[in-house]
């Protein structure tokens, strides 16, 4: 079961909101194609049958109960695990069986939910590598410190120092340092406390404002339904629902047949 959601969703910036409640954001065409795959960790077959479509300018979500797939299908797209079947298609071309530093070269931006800082390095340098295309360019910086102002407060103090939630904000800012054409998040919310939520959420908001293409892991339903357009649902390593994700959110009885989200989560 998955745990009830804190109230701790920001509301959209008055820009959002200007375009109605109901506004549905524009869908491109398909940035990312998964079709038929498979991925086995070990002898243990984890994915069987991943096919969904990440569309180009929108947020879509990838929900799931526990241990039903998701870090695999996002580990899987970035080739750090090996599709064993199917294909992934980004941008027109076929990345199944390319590195993960040519992945991230092509413009996928990936925030894992292990983060995978390092604790040695100060915030700067942490934030440097997280440039795979040149130098970083200051207005970027800028951007980020807006977003999240500790960022500046501890820019040379080494990431090992940083709270849980200082960390996190380090996280998505090595994805966002550059412009990336997709950005594969995992669960960036994931044992934080509300206030941390709540920066994190304005900050993705932000992102997505900018017309970024984002895949995202989500637990929290009340942040998934906050920040999605599109919703995947998986279980038991296979696709099981995609669609909107107002069609989700109205829906109290498909989530709990989907997620067994209970009343209380929505
Ligand atoms: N390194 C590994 N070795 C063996 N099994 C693994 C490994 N990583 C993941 N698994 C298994 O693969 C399955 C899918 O795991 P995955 O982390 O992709 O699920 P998830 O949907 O992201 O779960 P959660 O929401 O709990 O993070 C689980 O049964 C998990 O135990």
């Amino acid at each position: 079961m998955l745990a009830a959601a804190a109230p701790t969703v920001p509301e959209p910036s008055a820009a959002y909101q200007g375009r109605g409640a109901t506004w549905q954001r524009p869908v491109g065409p398909a940035l990312l194609s998964l079709d038929g795959v498979q991925t086995n960790i070990g002898r243990y077959h984890i994915l069987s049958d991943v096919g969904f479509d990440v569309p180009s300018g929108a947020v879509t979500m990838l929900l799931g109960r526990n241990g039903v797939g998701k870090t695999t299908t996002l580990r899987t797209i970035m080739g750090l695990w090996h599709a064993r079947a199917g294909s992934i298609r980004f941008a027109g071309e076929k990345i199944e069986h390319w590195p993960p530093h040519r992945i991230a070269r092509a413009g996928i931006g990936y925030v894992p939910e292990s983060m995978s800082i390092f604790s040695d390095l100060t915030v700067a340098e942490n934030v440097t590598l997280g440039a795979v295309s040149g130098p970083v360019s200051q207005q970027r910086l800028d951007w980020l410190f807006s977003l999240f102002p500790q960022l500046a407060t501890f820019w040379r103090v080494p990431a090992g120092h940083l709270s849980g939630g200082q960390k996190q904000m380090l996280a998505l800012s090595r994805a966002l340092v550059e412009k990336r054409r997709l950005y594969l998040i995992d669960e960036p919310t994931k044992g934080l406390a509300p206030s941390v939520v709540s920066t994190v959420v304005s900050a993705i908001r932000d992102l997505k404002l900018q017309g970024a293409t984002i895949l995202m892991v989500e637990q929290n339903f009340a942040v998934a339904r906050a920040l999605g357009d599109q919703c995947v649902v998986m279980d038991d390593g296979r696709v099981t629902w995609r669609g909107q994700m107002s069609d989700l959110a109205d829906d109290p009885e498909l989530q709990t047949r989907l997620m067994g989200l209970t009343g209380d989560a929505a």
